[in-house]
């Protein structure tokens, strides 16, 4: 049987206090492709990139990253993987440059360490900025950045929550064409969620609809164009959403 990179199995999870943050979710991702998870806000996509990134703890159920048990083997599940969060972490007094050593070093050294430091600092693209203390940047550069120090650690499989949010319109048209090269030249697994309906068309091969928790529907953005009459993925995830109120 082939295996996928990303299996979940009845994933669930309730928050203290009872809140549902996501309930029952199957689905799988399979190896080389680009999966969206789409859905109104708090329909539980950052919940579940949470998960599969080990950074918090189903209530219930199973993941596996290319057949690691994510909640078992924590540690061996992140060497495959990497994670973009929705809001990237600060580091505020270190320069860009450092920051791009530091969570580099994590991964690689000696000489790994600076062929990939110098392509975070060419995807980066920050110029005589990266020598600028952080806490000096604007939120699109901290994502250019922290981006920047994911795609170069070359992970089998990357996970990106809202990968262009916050960033303008050139800087979120180079990185869906990073995200697009780096699936097509290194076969780079891509997880990710976003609210950009064209971005997803553009980058997702099939894509996952959550609403309150639940996976109402996936797919390929054609299959679920032709299934729901759409014309595109805006108007589909309307409508699956329209029926499920
Ligand atoms: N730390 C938390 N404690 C309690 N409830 C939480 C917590 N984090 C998320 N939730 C709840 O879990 C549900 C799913 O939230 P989640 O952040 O996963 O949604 P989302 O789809 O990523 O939303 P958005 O598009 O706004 O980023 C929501 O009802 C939210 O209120």
């Amino acid at each position: 049987m082939a295996e996928f990179a990303i299996l979940t199995k009845d994933l669930t999870k309730i928050y203290r206090g009872g809140n549902v943050g996501i309930d029952s979710l199957n689905f799988t991702v399979e190896e080389g492709e680009i999966y969206g998870l789409i859905g109104p806000n708090g329909s539980g996509k950052t919940t579940t990139l949470r998960i599969i990134a080990t950074l918090l703890k189903p209530t219930r159920g199973e993941v596996y990253v290319y057949g690691v048990n994510v909640v078992k083997n924590p540690l061996e599940a992140r060497k495959l993987m990497n994670y973009l969060p929705e809001e990237a972490g600060a580091y505020r007094d270190l320069s860009g440059l450092d920051f791009i050593r530091f969570m580099l070093s994590i991964r690689f050294s000696g000489r790994r360490l600076e062929e990939a430091v110098s392509e975070a600092i060419e995807i980066a693209d920050l110029g005589n900025d990266l020598k600028r203390p952080i806490r000096g940047y604007s939120k699109g550069m901290k994502r250019i950045l922290a981006l920047s120090t994911v795609l170069a650690s070359h992970p089998k499989l990357l996970i990106l929550d809202e990968p262009t949010s916050g960033l303008d319109v050139e800087r979120s048209i180079y990185v869906r064409k990073m995200i697009k090269r780096y699936n097509k030249e290194y076969g780079t697994t891509v997880l990710l969620s976003s609210h950009n309906m064209l971005e997803v068309e553009y980058l997702c091969g099939r894509v996952g609809i959550l609403y309150r928790g639940k996976l109402l529907t996936q797919g390929t953005i054609e299959d679920l164009k032709t299934k729901t009459g759409a014309s595109n993925l805006e108007e589909v995830f309307l409508k699956i959403k329209g029926g499920a109120v």
